[in-house]
């Protein structure tokens, strides 16, 4: 479980976070929703430590990762696999190269282990046999899967995404979707997803954090969300008329 503390962050004298607490469960498709701005990406990165925050803890499983230093990060780093913005994959290498980056890195696994890592992590994410090709040879939903192989290659037990959905189409962002939702209920593994899209909100929200101006503005699940009377959730999640008319219906 990642458990974070009354998280502040603040950029010069842009309060971004003020005073956010939370708990993410192993096995829940954790999300963070909000409007553009409100703080989504700074929370992530606050948790993952490529952010400080200005005050407030996050602990993994007990051990307070905030005030540790590097070396002492180093384990729980190890346990951390993350799929940014862009799927940040390396264009001078291969897809089977990308994979085992982490394996390379921080394994003394040999060559034919990392490369049967590697392949079961391809074959996982549906995209066996493409070991050789380069990221500019991949359509962006490739990509994605690439980025997600290559995220849970090390086995991590907390896995952070940062709009997995940004430019696919709608049928290849709900596979994705169900991908990740189903790596994280199979491994066990604590999930923490920034969205916008409210496809994934409705399809996988186990526990869903919406955040408004920088602060915990709701709390709850896919299923208590269409029934919330709180008015700038409802802004935000029903704000078409498609979406209000589908919450009629549910
Ligand atoms: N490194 C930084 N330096 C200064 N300000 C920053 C930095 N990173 C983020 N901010 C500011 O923090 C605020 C929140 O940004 P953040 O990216 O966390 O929002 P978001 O909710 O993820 O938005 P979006 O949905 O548009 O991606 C913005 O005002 C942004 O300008």
């Amino acid at each position: 479980m990642i458990e974070i503390k009354d998280i502040f962050k603040t950029f010069g004298e842009n309060e971004v976070l003020k005073g956010i607490s939370a708990q993410f469960k192993p096995g829940k498709n954790n999300l963070i929703i909000g409007g553009s701005g409100s703080g989504k990406t700074t929370l992530l990165k606050c948790i993952v430590g490529l952010h400080e925050p200005t005050k407030g803890t996050v602990s993994f499983d007990g051990q307070e990762f905030t005030s540790m230093n590097f070396t002492e990060r180093v384990p729980i780093r190890k346990e951390i696999g993350m799929l940014f913005q862009n799927s940040a994959l390396f264009d001078s290498m291969t897809v089977e190269e990308n994979i085992m980056f982490g394996l390379n890195l921080f394994t003394d696994q040999s060559r034919s282990e990392k490369l049967d890592r590697a392949n079961f992590c391809l074959d996982r994410v549906n995209l066996k046999d493409r070991n050789k090709l380069y990221p500019s040879e991949l359509s962006g939903g490739m990509k994605k899967r690439v980025g997600i192989a290559r995220a849970i290659a090390m086995q991590p037990k907390y896995l952070f995404v940062d709009e997995p959905n940004s430019g696919l189409d709608p049928k290849t962002s709900i596979l994705i979707d169900e991908l990740i939702k189903e790596l994280t209920e199979e491994y066990n593994i604590t999930t923490v997803v920034v969205t916008h899209d409210m496809n994934s909100v409705m399809g996988i929200g186990d526990h869903i954090l919406f955040l408004h101006q920088g602060q915990k503005w709701w709390e709850g699940t896919n299923k208590e969300i269409a029934h919330t009377d709180n008015k700038e959730l409802n802004d935000f999640v029903f704000a078409s008329k498609f979406m209000q008319a589908a919450k009629e219906k549910l």
